[in-house]
């Protein structure tokens, strides 16, 4: 097994939706198609294309949401999601998804976000470490039981401590945003570690958010902003004062927000192929990653859309390998820093320590 398969590796920036298998895509969309609630011939080369603009990138996700957005589905998407990310060796995912509302179908955010948490238990091919109601919020593993002190052992059966984002749409109004901030405090004790503002990045405004955005913070949950997605100085500054825990992309940052961004020690989740199949960045040589890397400043490397994007986070380690000239054992300690990013508690934090601790030996 190559070296970036088989390391074990943290991913800090995946959307539920976008994470999607492309199987699992294809197959929903067929059956809405034989029920006639779809053109699937039209919609076939929409979901196989590769590059996309930022225009087709959300027209794609507005597509998904109707082709996923029940119950069952999100259920069964947690599922494989989770499933896919343990299979290369995943040890901590850091799961987002934007809560949705739909009467017709009788779903409110809560019931969702329920769905995904069953989705959650509902994995029976690896373990997955999660934070469970019945056991007065302790950590479960949905088969062997919480071990503190796991060795990390590529052949034997896989194990991921999951823990979820709820994430904010740019699209919602600030009453829908705190609403989605309400139901995270509420679900806390099962594993919502934060919040993630997202969307289409063209939409919306930082102000309508912002009211939230810091009822979140006082009440001790992380947050993380897709922050320069697009060019938007004014956004960025007030972004980067909000001192968020982490941001995504980064990649629109004049030299002053740079510095900024530096000076605050902001650890940014670098999502390599999300950017160059979405044309944010030209090409990989000039990606900000190097500049950072070099700086020696906190990044962690992520996959954004594994679905969407055709990639992996296996992908991303053999890329940013590849391009940047860096060694299993430099890739090995970048993964491991990441656990220092996690937005879960302590007692994660000393269990991810301790495996790349055991994994060390074969990697560097
Ligand atoms: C085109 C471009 C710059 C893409 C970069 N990537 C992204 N930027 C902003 N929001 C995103 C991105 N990828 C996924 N999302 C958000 O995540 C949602 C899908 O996952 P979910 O429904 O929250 O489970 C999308 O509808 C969107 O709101
Ligand atoms: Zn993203």
């Amino acid at each position: 097994m190559e070296w970036w398969v088989s390391m074990p590796k943290v991913e800090l920036h995946a959307h539920l939706n976008g994470s999607i298998r492309h199987s699992t895509l294809l197959e929903l969309a067929r059956a809405l198609g034989e029920k006639g609630v779809i053109d699937f011939s039209d919609l076939e080369h929409v979901i196989l294309k590769k590059d996309r603009s930022l225009r087709e990138v959300f027209e794609l996700f507005d597509l998904i949401h109707i082709i996923t957005t029940d119950h069952m589905t999100v259920t069964r998407i947690t599922k494989e999601v989770i499933e896919d990310f343990a299979a290369e060796n995943v040890v901590y995912l850091e799961l987002r998804t934007t809560p949705k509302a739909n009467s017709s179908i009788g779903m409110s955010k809560r019931s969702y976000v329920e769905a995904v948490l069953k989705g959650l238990r509902a994995v029976s091919t690896v373990d997955v470490d999660f934070m469970s109601d019945n056991e007065n919020s302790e950590r479960l593993v949905n088969s062997l039981g919480p071990t503190t002190n796991h060795k990390y052992n590529v052949n034997t059966r896989k194990r991921i401590v999951v823990r979820l984002l709820l994430s904010i749409d740019r699209r919602e109004t600030t009453e829908a945003a705190k609403e989605t901030v309400s139901l995270a405090l509420e679900m806390k004790h099962l594993g919502v570690v934060g919040i993630d503002l997202s969307g289409n990045p063209v939409v919306g405004e930082w102000i309508t958010y912002l009211p939230a955005l810091k009822y979140a913070r006082e009440q001790g949950l992380h947050i993380t902003l897709h922050c320069g997605e697009v060019r938007n100085s004014k956004e960025i500054r007030d972004m980067l004062n909000f001192l968020p825990q982490r941001i995504g992309h980064a990649i629109f940052l004049d030299e002053e927000d740079w510095e900024k961004l530096k000076s605050y020690n902001i650890p940014v989740e670098i999502c390599l192929t999300s950017n160059i199949r979405t044309l944010s960045v030209p090409s990989l040589d000039v990606h900000h990653f190097v500049d950072l890397y070099n700086a020696k400043h906190p990044v962690v490397l992520c996959t954004d859309d594994t679905g969407v994007f055709s990639t992996s986070l296996s992908d991303e380690y053999r890329i940013a390998a590849s391009t940047f000239g860096l060694g299993k054992k430099e890739m090995f300690e970048l993964s491991k820093n990441s656990v220092e990013f996690v937005f879960a508690d302590n007692g994660v934090k000393e269990e991810l320590r301790s495996i790349f601790n055991s994994a060390a030996k074969s990697f560097i």
